[in-house]
């Protein structure tokens, strides 16, 4: 169009010239019939007036032309403008890559989008070519080819490209190419769009769904009503449970029963106030098995504030507490035995005398050496050595009893702490069981051995006052014990070295000393106070030993209580003592009661009545000839049970007598209670009488809560004249002790029997 009317306004001009130049021809002026004057004039500005015609001539043709193409330019310009304007509300840049002249052009948005001003001039190489990310050029290049050879049938590729500022952007370019009538591309028009943020959010969802996927927490969504939409891995991992076992559930499938319910109202209200919930909660595998987690729940909202998910992510603490619980364990225990360690054996060892101290009861310690244990290892080697360490242990934990503690302090050096003791010989009769455990042979490394141990054994009081005492005492008796040929024990103190084995020799012997015959039975007269006239007397056991001579029951009732023949000597007691009463009976004296110690071991068995039955037939003595005594802490200790018993025998007619009055703590609830006839006051309530006045004052209320309960009150110990006039003063009815008479054999009471014998 452009160029038809160039043409068109160059023939314009040819024709206005030719006009002209006819019109001042001379052929023209001629034939206009003009004078010569006039023909000369016209001649002379005939060259002016031609150049000034085609002057003006050709300047407004030019001038035309030129306006023409401002216009045009203009509308390009408008449509341009109008094309952007269209185009930003897309957000889409253009661009267009005219292969014939090799240029391109690119949109303002497009320009906007890699980062240059809206009038820069571009070129295609420097605007997208030079600007490819290196990783992404090989695919952007071959996509673009593809379509070209016809192989697509657009172009679309998304790839980086490098922004103006010098970082990379990620951009969507699709585009389709012109071609002629042989089907070879002119250009190719397309469209550009920044998808960075796309591909950050695609990425950062990728990277969400990786970790979401491989993250050792558990994880749990669940929509606004707390049923599951997704769990990861680690979930099934941890709860056992597959995903489709628990999309749709409640989480509170895995509640373990751990928790009350205020716990879990006490959750929901935080997460409702603050929207998470942070602790630890014990849930229970699919399993069954209950295990600790720490759980974070956070509440999702809306971009309204509405809830609409909770996601809920936890930690496995199983393996943590079991390794905190072996880090706590190996800091106290030894690893190679797992016994307690020195600082586990000490804070015990502390513990155990506080309490020993505070309850007045004994405590032990033997320290355990085993014997040439170095052999073992230079021999056999170190493995060897702790193997026989391992089962050495085992050996000795197992005649540990629950209150016991043994422990490693090291090398072959074991310490059991024996708490409770009551007696120093049951440190001795352990230490023995040690060495028992010991005579069997261990195999190890395919090696029968033979060894042994040296025990050092210390008591709290006895020997020390403290804990650090103890174990040295223990310590240096070890060495007292190696010293005296291995393979012994030893107590800290020689005494209690010979006490506990004069003890052991007892117990070995008392076997022999009931079927031999050994034991006696001693009798003690009671005395009427206001008369003084013999009213019965209690029965006491002593053992004739054919070595140690007359062995006192204090020291070998302990043996045979540990022996388990305490229900033999009781019964053997009873019987000898109903019998005696019997033979004193028609012998004609007149005597009132035999008194009988009813031991705890009795008490235990519930076999009393029977035995009790049993004597008094044998005898044929009647039951109120017969008073058992039984002691106020024995009655405390067995409680209803021991009511129960002393109710039987009371509605047999047997008297009964409570032992030691006034050391038991017994209610006076209790003692209103109690079917009995008489108080006896214990002998340390009476040993400072006269002169301590508390002690009188104590004898003083038993004798009058005795009276108010209308019982009998013997007070035994009496070893002086004052002691028995101060008592009878204050009433007591019975007297006992060596004032009136020792213990003694039946054959030699027969003085004191005189006076109460009725002539007949
Ligand atoms: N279950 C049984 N226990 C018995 C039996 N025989 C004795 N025992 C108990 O053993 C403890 C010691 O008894 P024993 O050495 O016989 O001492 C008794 C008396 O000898 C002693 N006593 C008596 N008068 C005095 C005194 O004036 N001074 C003094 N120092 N001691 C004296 O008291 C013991 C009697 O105590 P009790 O029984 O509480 O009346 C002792 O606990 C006996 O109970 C038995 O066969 N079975």
């Amino acid at each position: 169009m452009t160029s038809t009317r160039s043409a068109w306004h160059i023939t314009l001009i040819y024709l206005g010239v030719s006009v002209l130049w006819i019109l001042f021809s001379d052929q023209a002026l001629v034939i206009l019939g003009l004078d010569e004057q006039t023909q000369q004039r016209l001649q002379t500005y005939k060259g002016l007036v031609f150049v000034s015609f085609t002057a003006t001539l050709i300047f407004f043709v030019v001038r035309g032309h030129l306006r023409r193409l401002q216009q045009q330019g203009r509308a390009l310009l408008r449509s341009e403008e109008r094309f952007d304007l269209a185009l930003s509300g897309s957000n889409d840049g253009v661009w267009d890559w005219d292969f014939e002249i090799g240029q391109g052009f690119f949109s303002s948005r497009c320009k906007a989008i890699i980062g240059y001003p809206v009038d820069a001039q571009l070129d295609v190489r420097q605007a997208w070519l030079k600007r490819l990310h290196p990783s992404d050029r090989k695919a952007a290049l071959t996509a673009l080819r593809e379509h070209l050879l016809g192989d697509t049938p657009r172009y679309n590729h998304t790839h980086r490209i490098r922004h103006g500022e010098g970082h990379f952007i990620w951009i969507q370019a699709s585009g389709r190419a012109i071609r002629d009538e042989r089907g070879l591309p002119q250009r190719i028009v397309g469209i550009v769009r920044d998808v960075s943020e796309l591909k950050n959010n695609e990425e950062r969802l990728r990277q969400a769904a990786v970790v979401f996927d491989n993250t050792k927490e558990g994880v749990v969504v669940t929509d606004a009503h707390n049923r599951i939409l997704n769990v990861n891995h680690a979930f099934c991992r941890i709860t056992g449970y597959s995903r489709d076992q628990v999309l749709g559930q409640n989480p509170g499938l895995l509640k373990s029963g751990w928790h009350n319910d205020s716990f879990y109202q006490e959750m929901w209200t935080q997460l409702q106030a603050t929207g998470s919930w942070q602790g630890e909660i014990w849930n229970r595998r699919k399993n069954s098995e209950i295990y600790p987690q720490w759980q974070t729940i956070n509440a999702v909202y809306d971009s309204d504030g509405r809830l609409t998910h909770y996601v809920a992510v936890f930690a496995d603490l199983s393996q943590l507490k079991r390794s905190q619980q072996e880090i706590d364990f190996l800091a106290h225990h030894d690893p190679l035995t797992r016994l307690p360690n020195r600082l586990l054996i000490m804070e015990r060892l502390n513990n155990a005398v506080l309490r020993a101290r505070r309850h007045n009861h004994r405590l032990g310690l033997i320290s355990i050496d085993l014997d040439r244990f170095k052999n073992v290892n230079d021999s056999l080697g170190h493995s060897a050595g702790d193997e026989l360490l391992r089962i050495a242990a085992e050996r000795m934990t197992a005649l540990c009893r629950e209150e016991d503690t043994l422990a490693r302090l090291g090398g072959d050096e074991f310490v059991m702490l024996v708490d409770q003791l009551e007696q120093v010989e049951e440190l001795a009769v352990i230490a023995q069981r040690i060495q028992q455990a010991y005579t069997r042979p261990f195999d190890i490394a395919g090696q029968r051995i033979h060894i042994s141990v040296s025990l050092g054994l210390s008591v709290f009081p006895d020997d020390c006052q403290d804990a650090g005492d103890l174990l040295k005492n223990a310590d240096t008796a070890v060495s007292q014990a190696k010293n005296s040929g291995r393979n012994s024990y030893a107590f800290y103190t020689q005494a209690l070295t010979e006490r506990a084995r004069r003890q052991l020799a007892l117990e070995s012997n008392l076997h022999q000393a009931l079927a031999q015959q050994q034991l006696r039975v001693y009798y003690q007269p009671l005395i009427e106070l206001h008369s003084g006239r013999l009213s019965g007397f209690e029965a006491l056991v002593r053992w004739q030993h054919p070595e140690l001579g007359m062995v006192a029951p204090d020291e070998f009732l302990p043996v045979a209580q540990r022996a388990g023949l305490m229900g033999l000597i009781d019964e053997y007691v009873l019987s000898q003592a109903c019998r005696q009463m019997r033979t004193w009976l028609d012998a004609g004296y007149q005597l009132g009661t035999m008194a009988v110690n009813m031991s705890g071991y009795w008490l235990e068995r519930g076999q009393v009545l029977g035995s009790v039955e049993q004597a008094l037939h044998e005898a044929g003595l009647a039951a109120d000839y017969l008073e058992l005594e039984v002691t106020e802490s024995e009655i405390m200790q067995h409680g209803e049970q021991c009511i129960e018993l002393l109710d039987a025998l009371r509605q047999r007619g047997v008297r009964l007598s409570i032992d030691d009055f006034g050391t038991g703590y017994s209610s006076l609830l209790r003692l209103k209670r109690l079917p009995v006839n008489k108080l006896k006051i214990d002998r340390g309530f009476i040993v400072d009488l006269p002169g301590d006045s508390n002690d009188s004052a104590i004898a003083r209320a038993i004798i009058a809560l005795a009276q108010s309960l209308q019982l009998q009150v013997t007070a035994e110990g009496i070893e002086t004249e004052a002691q028995q006039t101060l008592l009878r003063e204050l009433g007591c009815d019975i007297g006992q002790g060596y004032f009136f008479s020792r213990p003694l054999p039946a054959q030699q009471l027969q003085g004191l029997l005189q006076g109460t014998r009725i002539e007949a």
